[in-house]
């Protein structure tokens, strides 16, 4: 297992919660996607928590376990050769920064850019050498089934909210030019916490700003979520599972009905963790704006209309735990 070298404490020694959680918040909801009348506790999942983990999901396990294994490879590589393939600037390798504002984490990641339903190989010089065609091949075949899962779960959103056209939201991920991205993190096990009851951030407190996040991890634990209350909460992790959380653009559709939620990753003193998110987000000219089909009657709009472009702007100038969508609030 791949392991950071260098560890540079006064970078990412941050105050957080203890690495070994001391127990799991037991109320997340959990969507059985084979039972056709899953669209109102999916309602309800994202205005009480942006949170929710679906089972029978239909991915394959073997798709699943091909692109983790391939992650790993990459992963394994030595520190000197995967920085030829860094900085993220956004997209490409990226270790222990996170961004260009001053965020650090206890992480390594890859960031990759979906062009039309592919991973943009331009995205990471990597994937253009011979020796990535499997993982090439793994990272298409992962991204067209995430796709298709964001879709079913966002028309589900739209059946539970008694919209139509059903593919209100679908549609805008599943557009030619949809700029959705997928992150491939790696938290590798931190020697320096073990036996100590300190803790590092893995991943700092942040919201997804695009529609939906599909996150599958392995079985080590570090996903915390933040109540409506404010109190965080961990998630007991399930490699069978996957998670799905309400990212901006949903909230801002929605009138902030569904919550983006907060969330953030700390890291573990044992044992590595590995998640693979895909974001699905909207083409870069969408205009944002609460559904009118949304507004009851005398509601008043929250957000003003603007584009992802826009959005995108801002958001790269900003730190991770901003809240990137003061600045449309109305
Ligand atoms: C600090 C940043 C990293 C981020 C871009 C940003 O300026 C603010 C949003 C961050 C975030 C959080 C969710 C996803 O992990 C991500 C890929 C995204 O779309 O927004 C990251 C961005 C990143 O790592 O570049
Ligand atoms: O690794 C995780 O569990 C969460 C990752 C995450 O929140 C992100 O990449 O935006
Ligand atoms: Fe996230």
């Amino acid at each position: 297992m791949a392991v950071l070298t260098k560890p540079s404490l006064e970078q990412v020694y941050l105050p957080t919660p203890p690495h070994r959680p001391r127990s799991y918040f037991s109320g997340i909801p959990v969507v059985d996607l084979s039972v056709t009348d899953s669209d109102a506790l999916l309602v309800n999942a994202c205005e009480e928590f942006g949170f929710f983990k679906v089972t029978n999901h239909g991915v394959p396990k073997e798709l699943i376990a091909r692109l983790e294994e391939e992650a790993i490879k990459f992963f394994s590589l030595s520190q000197m050769e995967k920085e030829r393939y860094g900085p993220a600037n956004p997209f490409g390798y990226g270790s222990r920064t996170i961004g260009g504002n001053g965020d650090v984490g206890w992480l390594e990641y890859l960031l990759l850019e979906i062009n039309s339903e592919s991973i943009s190989h331009s995205s990471l010089d990597f994937l253009k050498e011979p020796r990535a065609r499997s993982f090439c091949s793994a990272l298409n075949e992962y991204v067209e089934s995430m796709r298709k899962l964001a879709s079913e779960v966002l028309e589900l959103m739209a059946k539970g909210l008694r919209i139509e056209p059903r593919n209100i939201f679908s549609k805008v991920v599943m557009d030619e030019e949809s700029d959705s991205v997928l992150r491939l993190n790696h938290y590798p096990p931190c020697p320096l916490l073990q036996g100590l009851n300190g803790s590092m951030t893995g991943l700092g407190e942040h919201t997804d700003p695009q529609l939906i996040s599909v996150l599958r991890s392995n079985n080590t634990s570090g996903l915390e979520i933040s109540l409506r209350d404010g109190t965080w909460v961990s998630v007991l992790p399930d490699a069978e599972s996957f998670f799905i959380n309400v990212g901006d653009s949903l909230q801002v559709l929605t009138n902030g009905r569904f919550r983006s939620v907060k969330h953030r990753v700390a890291a573990n003193g044992y044992e590595s963790r590995v998640s693979m998110v895909y974001f699905g987000g909207p083409p870069s000219g969408e205009r944002l704006a609460p559904l009118p089909l949304l507004l009851g009657e005398g509601e008043q709009s929250m957000y003003r209309e603007f584009t992802w472009c826009e959005y995108k702007r801002c958001a790269y100038k900003s730190r991770l735990s901003d809240n990137r969508l003061q600045q449309f609030e109305m």
